[in-house]
């Protein structure tokens, strides 16, 4: 490690082994990457919303480049294994702090289902100011499988998931979605899912999720 690096905070990987799937239970954390975790994260999606609408002099771009390598080298001497990293990991953060999902707060967990309010950014455009298709699904397939979790305790993996787009969902909006299971039928978990802006239905999934068994990958 780079002097200077911070330490990575390993502290649980004794407690918390990885058996397969996901991980062998559930490890969540609001502590790792510091109180202005959530910050940093809001950072790197602002400078992807940026990068997607920005159209730099040959100048500035050889200017940013240095500036992201140098950013990018401390990154990389704080690498961190998958199951310890706080993105993915900081349940009190959007998107458990996951920069590579559309950001999305739960506002309820009940019997009907998972709620949430999830908010497309400029970088999840598609095109003519409407979210990309693949972003939209990937909604569907966080919060489908949070949605699985919850009906099975355990972990699950996306066996098949189909998205109807029913109306342009819109960027920098914040959009209601709700996914919940249908049906579980052994390891079968049968999930449905909706995104709504206001009372227009965007979207609908339906997707079908395997609970995995014991130390399968
Ligand atoms: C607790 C609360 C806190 C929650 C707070 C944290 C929340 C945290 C949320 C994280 C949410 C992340 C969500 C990301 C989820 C991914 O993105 S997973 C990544 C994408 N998916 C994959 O990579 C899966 C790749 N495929 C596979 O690994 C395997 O095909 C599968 C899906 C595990 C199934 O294989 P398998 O275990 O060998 O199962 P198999 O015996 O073939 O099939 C079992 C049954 O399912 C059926 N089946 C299997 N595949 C299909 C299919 N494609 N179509 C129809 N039927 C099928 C079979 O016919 C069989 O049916 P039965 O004969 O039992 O009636």
């Amino acid at each position: 490690m780079s002097d200077g690096a911070v330490s990575p905070d390993t502290s649980t990987e004794i407690e918390d082994p990885h058996e397969g799937g996901f991980r062998a239970h559930t490890a969540i954390t609001t502590e790792r990457g510091g109180p202005r975790y959530g910050e940093f994260s809001e950072q790197v999606r602002t400078l992807m919303d940026r990068a997607r609408y920005a159209c730099p002099t040959p100048e500035l771009t050889d200017e940013l480049i240095d500036q992201l390598a140098a950013i990018n080298d401390k990154l990389a001497a704080v690498r961190i294994d998958e199951w310890h990293s706080p993105a993915g990991t900081r349940i009190d953060l959007p998107a458990r702090g996951n920069i590579t999902l559309p950001p999305f707060e739960v506002t309820d967990v009940n019997d009907d289902g998972v709620f949430a309010t999830v908010t497309f950014r400029d970088f999840h455009l598609g095109g003519n100011k409407a979210a990309h298709g693949g972003q939209v699904a990937v909604a569907f397939d966080d919060l489908g499988g949070y949605a699985s979790a919850v009906a099975i305790q355990g972990v699950s993996r996306t066996a098949y998931l189909t998205v109807q787009y029913r109306s342009i969902t819109p960027l920098n909006t914040p959009l209601q979605c709700r996914t919940w299971a249908e049906k579980v039928d052994g390891r079968k978990v049968f999930i449905k899912g909706t995104i709504h802006d206001g009372d227009r239905l965007c979207a609908e999934m339906d997707a079908l999720f395997i609970k995995l068994n014991p130390g399968q990958q």
